[in-house]
């Protein structure tokens, strides 16, 4: 019988410490996984130690950016298939988690994409108009590797991702992971303009490399 592929789950945090557990442990409530990785990307509260508590490996060599936390994880870890999970989700379930591990596995995508259930017109436009920027997704290990490290810098790792893929022919499928949100920065933020102005920023950058990288190859 062929050796089952080995799962690993990949969690970039940076000040996460409110709901960094609870991703932790739906990752490891599906039997499917075999290492937890949270990547504590230079944070100033507890973030490291309620991943830990939870039961994740925690990777910590001060603040690098979103992208670069992800790269660090993916090298910490053996596993053949990445599941890459945001540290601030609200409602994610094994069963979830299980499905991105699925589709790759079972050789439907080269990457699954689970996006956040904004309710059924808005799941509609971001699963079929709006560019699919989502943080939870699944692919190979060494399909995440062979991303140039400049492409995966911050916030433009989702859009180099989605670029990559598919200048590779790779099948991409997406779908919503119903009852599952975010805290947003808004509220992550003390002044809430203050969460708006960061979302902002980060959208801006991956919306700008987003078209960025479809006017070029991807080496
Ligand atoms: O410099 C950063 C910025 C973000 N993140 C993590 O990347 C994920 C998504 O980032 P963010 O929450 O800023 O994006 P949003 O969820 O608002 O789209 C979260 O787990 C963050 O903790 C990180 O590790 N380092
Ligand atoms: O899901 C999305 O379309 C965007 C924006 O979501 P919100 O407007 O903050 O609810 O969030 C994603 O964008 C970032 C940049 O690509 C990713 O890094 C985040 O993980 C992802 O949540």
């Amino acid at each position: 019988m062929m050796d089952r592929p080995r799962i690993g789950v990949i969690i970039p945090a940076y000040n996460e410490e409110a709901t960094v557990g609870e991703v932790v442990e739906a990752a490891r409530d599906s039997r499917l996984i075999d290492d937890v990785v949270v990547v504590d990307d230079g944070s100033s509260d507890d973030t490291g130690q309620v991943a830990a508590a939870a039961g994740a490996r925690v990777v910590a060599e001060g603040h690098r950016g979103k992208g670069q936390s992800l790269l660090a994880g993916a090298r910490a870890t053996d596993a053949d298939i990445l599941v890459l999970l945001d540290a601030d989700l609200i409602g994610l379930r094994s069963d979830h988690v299980a499905r991105l591990i699925r589709t790759v596995a079972d050789g439907d995508a080269a990457m699954a994409l689970g996006l956040f259930d904004r309710g059924p017109r808005l799941n509609w436009l971001f699963l079929r108009v709006l560019p699919r920027l989502t943080g939870e997704r699944a692919l190979r290990r060494d399909l995440l590797l062979s991303l140039d490290p400049v492409d995966a810098r911050g916030y433009r790792i989702e859009a180099a991702l989605n670029s990559y893929v598919a200048q590779r022919g790779g099948k991409v499928r997406a779908f919503v992971l119903d009852g599952m949100f975010h805290r947003t920065k808004e509220e992550k933020e003390n002044i809430p303009l203050v969460g708006f102005a960061r979302k902002v920023g980060m959208l801006s950058v991956a919306m700008w490399e987003y078209f960025a990288y479809r006017l070029r190859r991807l080496d």
